[in-house]
């Protein structure tokens, strides 16, 4: 979890020590004072409908990341969480709404603009060269050369298993594996917001331990809206979340305040 942009509720329960009048007042300010400050604000999404033809697939969707936060999007299949990503990269554009990145709006850029203002992104499904070897996949990435050093010690770093096969070409590696590169090159790539797509998904129990690791350490100096139906890699890495139903937002909060078995969050998310 980042450790400096975490929810209102997190101070609440340090600074609530009794229930004094006097210290209900310091508890209230300590809330006050942890509420992301509006200068943090990266990004914001606002009333975003989106539509696949005449498919009306995001109908309002607002959604808030501050700097230095880990975001959890969560929701049953097919309730829009990609679209949502879609949506903020301007691959799929919004018909309506806003999307502002550090208060300026991305509706009605290319998608190579946003990238270029810094939003990353690693898609569902892993987007790696199959050709290039592990090694050149990292450096790919990276985008000043002059830094592909630090980029490869990150990768590899992050992911030992990688290292041991730096040379080896990535259409040869387990789908574990590809993953693991896959996560590496969206690390790597010095991005303001990194919006990761499913992580965790189709990957044996011990390899998304390890994805979730990697995700974890990464939370401390990477911005993230992440979508992931693993609640618990989700509560573990995420400060705050917002739960998806029929392409709008139904809840949000901070993940300190629910668990995996939570009923709050199991209405919105079993099948
Ligand atoms: N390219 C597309 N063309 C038409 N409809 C699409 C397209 N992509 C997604 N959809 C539909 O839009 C809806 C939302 O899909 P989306 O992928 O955003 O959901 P999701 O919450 O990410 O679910 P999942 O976990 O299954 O990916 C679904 O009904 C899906 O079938």
């Amino acid at each position: 979890m980042s450790s400096d942009a975490g929810p209102p509720d997190d101070a609440t329960a340090s600074a609530v020590g009794g229930a004094s009048p006097a210290v209900d007042a310091d508890a209230r300010s300590a809330d006050d004072d942890v509420r992301p400050d509006a200068d943090d604000l990266l990004l914001a999404v606002e009333g975003v409908e989106t539509y696949y033809g005449d498919s009306h697939v995001l109908e309002g969707v607002d959604l808030e990341v501050y700097e230095g936060e880990v975001v959890a999007l969560m929701g049953r299949n097919g309730v829009g969480k990609t679209t949502t990503l879609r949506s903020v990269l301007q691959l799929t554009p919004p018909r309506e709404g806003s999307v502002r990145l550090r208060g300026e709006e991305l509706v009605g850029r290319g998608t190579h603009e946003v990238a270029d203002r810094g939003v990353g992104w690693i898609p569902e499904e892993r987007r790696i060269f199959a050709q290039l070897t592990v090694e050149e996949n990292v450096r790919v990435a990276v985008p000043d050369a002059d830094d592909a050093g630090a980029g490869l010690e990150l990768a590899f770093g992050t992911f030992p298993d990688l290292a041991e096969r730096r040379d080896a070409d990535a259409g040869d590696l387990s789908g574990g594996q590809q993953q693991m590169l896959a996560i590496a090159r969206g690390l790597v790539g010095d991005n303001d917001l990194l919006l990761v797509d499913e992580p965790s998904e189709g990957l044996a129990p011990l390899i998304v331990e390890a994805v979730a690791d990697a995700l974890a350490d990464a939370a401390a100096d990477t911005t993230m809206l992440l979508v992931e139906q693993n609640l618990p890699l989700a509560l573990d890495v995420a400060d705050r979340f917002y739960v998806l139903d029929h392409g709008a937002v139904v809840d949000e909060g901070g993940t300190a305040e629910v668990d995996a078995d939570s009923e709050r969050l199991r209405r919105y998310l079993s099948a």
